[in-house]
């Protein structure tokens, strides 16, 4: 992707294109297409994260909380993003056996419950038991600990995403 064909794009068409990076955060694209010219994806990314890192904790939180949960509500009804659709499949949590979707259910709501936010992983990275893994471990951080370890994650989330987006859809979405 030529780095000044984004440059060149009216904010809308950027938050269009950009929008979904971070779950259902449009803002941050909105706010970062103030950087322009970006020198390449790797800077709309490093902009992106320093957005992230300037928020409050409660923003950070938000953040968070714009996650559906893995194997959760959205999956069942069909009202992931398209984004989190791919991701959530590919972890394997569209497939899991009525065991293994309980137990999703009980280890999602014991760690929301706990710290008042979704459990967030890159699921593209990690497979079925890794995520069960991760969501026991995780719960016996403390907080601030654990809102910083899951922005970790969105980030991770974010630059997949971003290179998936100059990979495949510049062409198509324009
Ligand atoms: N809760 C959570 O981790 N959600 C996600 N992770 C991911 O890679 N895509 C998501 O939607």
């Amino acid at each position: 992707m030529d780095i000044n064909v984004v440059n060149a794009l009216p904010y809308e068409d950027f938050v269009k294109l950009f929008g979904n990076v971070v779950e259902k955060c449009p803002l941050i694209s909105a706010a970062v297409w103030s950087h322009r010219p970006f020198k390449d994806l790797a800077d709309i990314e490093a902009h992106i994260t320093e957005f992230i890192h300037r928020l409050p904790d409660s923003g950070k939180e938000g953040i968070l909380r714009c996650h559906p949960d893995l194997a959760g509500r959205d999956l069942q009804s069909g009202t992931l993003t398209r984004e989190s659709q791919e991701e959530q499949s590919q972890a394997g949590m569209t497939t899991l056996d009525s065991a293994e979707f309980l137990q999703m259910y009980r280890l999602n709501s014991e760690y929301k419950e706990h710290f008042g936010f979704p459990f967030v992983i890159c699921a593209r990275l990690n497979n079925k038991a890794d995520i069960v893994h991760q969501l026991s471990e995780r719960l016996k951080n403390d907080r601030a600990t654990e809102r910083e370890r899951a922005i970790e994650e969105v980030k991770k989330i974010c630059s997949l995403r971003l290179r998936n987006i100059v990979l495949s859809e510049i062409q198509t979405k324009l």
